[in-house]
């Protein structure tokens, strides 16, 4: 994009948002550069680059990106000269950067969809027991067939792939049909453009341009709970696109009746197509889900090694939400890079020391013990007790397992409680139970349910 164009755009602009606001916000800025898909714009203060990038942010991604297609961010800086900090203030738009996927198409006059992660599509989606029926009925949507459930409401905790799935969808979407209208923003996005048009008086404007809409994806849907103006809008929006026989995928972080402060004829509308829930991780998926990030990791830093028993270990260790888990890989490379050594165990356990800490759970080893025992129906004094037949033997490797995993006690203090074994008899155990989770499919789901119980 040159200044010649940033100069229309900006006129393009003051025609949308009108003068007073084109004064405060658009014409303090300045096209500092475009380089790889970002183009960076000057502002004056901090505070002015994070209002512009929320407020304006997307509709100047829009305008610039039908000037300059191969535009993929914004992003506003303060100068370095111009800012008493040393760290700018950064504020970006993100519309993926990369050549593939294409962005969805937009027509002039419609709604712009909000920026759509280029990592977030069915590839790298890794499915499991916990996400495969939201998976299969994503990818039924994103096929782009006639409309058979509507709205789509996929819902779930925090960091569980409820976004991934919505940008999946968006982008198979275009490229599938790249004529359709696909619009994706948050709840609060949406809000806001609500909120926007009600002050500029431009709600004809809005209302027609969301539908003209052909998929219409709305994110975190809870957000407009208790807001009632921005509910009323939204149920309207919803049924005039349902009317039409428009796709609609919503995502909400619980079931739709259970979202509070959320309008009954709300909630009844969201709950007429399928609802479907993203369960909590587990074991087999984060493991999973870090051998494929592994796989682009060793794209990033050739040459470098990882340990056996490193992504089992964090797999094991951070149960909670994928972000994190993702969050701890992305250091772990990025430390052992700079370090230059081996993944080992021991790094890890360096590098991600708080990570751990706050993920440890409170597990006791008699808590262990207890749930062990009654899972496999044996007595605790068997348990911990001198016996050696199989009967009893097996469940005592599975505690001694879950023990090393889930606690952070020694070998041999476990050992002690149990019974007073010998460390070496606890990790020939632990041992044997890893051989026999992946060769028994049996013993895996046990140790998956034991664990998920001692979480709970
Ligand atoms: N099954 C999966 N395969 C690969 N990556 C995943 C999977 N599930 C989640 N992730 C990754 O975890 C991170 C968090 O996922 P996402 O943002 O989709 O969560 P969310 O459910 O929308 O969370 P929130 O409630 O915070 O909005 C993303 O980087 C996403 O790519």
């Amino acid at each position: 994009m040159t200044q010649e164009q940033w100069g229309q755009l900006k006129q393009d602009l003051l025609k949308s948002i009108g003068k007073s606001n084109y004064k405060s916000w658009i014409e303090p800025l300045e096209l500092s550069h475009v380089e790889e898909g970002v183009a960076t714009f000057a502002v004056p203060t901090s505070f002015v680059g994070n209002y512009v990038s929320q407020k304006y942010g997307d509709q100047i991604l829009y305008h610039a990106r039908s000037i300059s297609p191969e535009i993929r961010r914004v992003h506003f800086s303060v100068p370095a000269n111009q800012s008493a900090r040393p760290a700018m203030a950064r504020a970006t738009a993100d519309a993926g950067s990369g050549a593939q996927p294409a962005a969805p198409a937009q027509r002039e006059g419609s709604m712009p969809t909000a920026p759509l992660d280029r990592r977030f599509t069915f590839d790298t989606f890794v499915v499991g027991k916990p996400n495969e029926l939201a998976h299969a009925a994503a990818k039924r949507v994103a096929s782009g067939g006639p409309v058979t459930f509507n709205p789509l409401f996929l819902y779930g905790g925090v960091g569980l792939g409820k976004t991934h799935l919505m940008h999946a969808i968006a982008w198979e979407l275009s490229q599938r049909q790249p004529d359709l209208n696909v619009v994706y923003l948050s709840a609060e996005q949406f809000m806001y453009r609500f909120v926007s048009a009600l002050r500029e008086r431009k709600m004809m404007d809005f209302k027609s341009m969301f539908r003209s809409v052909d998929v219409l994806m709305v994110d975190d849907v809870q957000f407009i709970a208790g807001k009632d103006s921005t509910q009323e809008e939204f149920f309207h929006t919803f049924n005039a696109l349902v009317d039409g026989g428009k796709q609609i995928i919503i995502s909400g972080d619980r079931a739709p009746g259970e979202i509070e402060n959320l309008e009954e004829r709300i909630k009844s509308r969201l709950q007429c197509g399928l609802v479907v829930d993203l369960h909590p991780t587990n074991y087999e998926l984060r493991l999973g889900i870090l051998q494929s990030k592994v796989e682009y990791y060793r794209t990033q830093y050739p040459g470098l090694l990882l340990a056996d028993g490193v992504l089992e270990f964090l797999a094991m260790r951070i149960t909670k939400n994928v972000r994190v888990l993702e969050g701890a890989l992305t250091r772990l490379f990025a430390f052992a890079s700079l370090v230059g050594h081996e993944i080992t165990m021991e790094l890890t356990q360096d590098c991600l020391a708080d990570v751990l800490r706050s993920s440890e759970r409170q597990v006791t080893i008699e808590e262990i013990q207890r749930q062990v025992s009654d899972h496999y129906n044996i007595r605790l004094s068997d348990l911990i007790g001198p016996k050696r037949v199989r009967v009893f033997a097996r469940p005592r490797q599975v505690a001694m397992y879950l023990a090393k995993h889930m606690t952070s006690r020694s070998l041999p203090e476990i050992g002690r409680r149990f019974g007073g074994r010998d460390h070496t008899t606890v990790m020939h155990g632990v041992r044997r139970i890893d051989e026999l989770r992946v060769a028994d499919a049996q013993m895996a789901e046990d140790i998956d349910m034991l664990r998920r119980a001692l979480e709970a």
